[in-house]
């Protein structure tokens, strides 16, 4: 399924965040957004997932305005992991995975008694199977986080919005969530502020500062020098490994 968002413009607090964003996923691109703190991601991904209405623009699924799609079947397409997703009630590790099922239209609904083994599943994808009945609150700030994207796996949409997924994980545990989500298929949109893993993972890139996009492409066409430069303030050096792996090296402040 395709994610479009076009010509965005959102206004916060009396300033614009977004100054007409054009954003394009397609059916099963993994695409990152990357750009500095405070330059829009959260904005653009919020409006995306109608969180946040814009002042201007429209998104669409498969050429269908957001504003055309009953919400309860928008909520079976697209599944959003927002930051600081965190429950503010002490539900257990298994309620809080059921509310992905939940999102996909009342826990009344018809299906609902199956929601057992796939909340399992959600939960042993992202390798903390044998934790539901651990109260979410006692989990670990990683743990919470692959508990937060196992709720988004759960409601099973063919699209998932991620905000900064791996934040707060390890080096390993970074990857094994990005080869899983990856390895899903889905069309994702992930802002993500490590340039590694974005080159390492992502189909696409759109680099955005001030509300816009000043660099779209491959991992390869956009973490140039000049754009980290632009972007980020700071000197780096992009090397393919010997297996084509985009490494980004960053030079201390200051230092030439
Ligand atoms: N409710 C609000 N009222 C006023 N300004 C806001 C509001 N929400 C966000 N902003 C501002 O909008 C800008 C963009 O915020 P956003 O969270 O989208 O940035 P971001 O690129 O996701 O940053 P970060 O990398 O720090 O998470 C920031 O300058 C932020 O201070």
């Amino acid at each position: 399924m395709k994610i479009t968002a076009q010509d965005l413009r959102v206004q916060l607090g009396g300033r614009e965040i977004l100054r007409g964003l054009d954003i394009t996923a397609e059916d099963g691109q993994f695409v990152g957004i990357i750009g500095p703190n405070g330059s829009g991601k959260s904005a653009l991904l919020r409006c995306i997932g109608q969180i946040l209405t814009p002042a201007a623009g429209a998104v669409y699924l498969d050429g269908r305005p957001a504003a055309d799609w009953p919400p309860r079947e928008w909520a079976r397409k697209l599944g959003v992991v927002a930051r600081n997703d965190g429950c503010s009630f002490d539900f257990t590790v298994g309620e809080v995975v059921s509310m992905g099922r939940g999102l996909r239209g009342g826990f009344l609904r018809k299906d609902a008694g199956e929601d057992g083994p796939i909340v399992r599943e959600a939960i042993a994808a992202v390798g903390m199977a044998g934790c539901e009945e651990r109260r979410f609150s006692t989990l670990s700030g990683g743990e919470q986080q692959r508990i937060i994207l196992a709720r988004a796996l759960a409601q099973q949409t063919p699209c998932l919005l991620l905000d900064e997924p791996t934040g707060r994980l390890d080096v390993r545990r970074q990857m094994e969530l990005m080869d899983l989500v990856k390895g899903l298929g889905k069309t994702v949109l992930a802002a993500i502020q490590d340039l590694n893993i974005a080159a390492m993972y992502c189909d696409r890139l759109y680099a955005v500062k001030d509300g816009r996009v000043v660099a779209e492409g491959t991992p390869r066409e956009v973490l140039t020098e000049e754009v980290i430069r632009a972007v980020y303030q700071v000197d780096a050096q992009a090397l393919a490994d010997r297996d084509g792996v985009l490494h980004i090296l960053f030079r201390p402040l200051g230092r030439r």
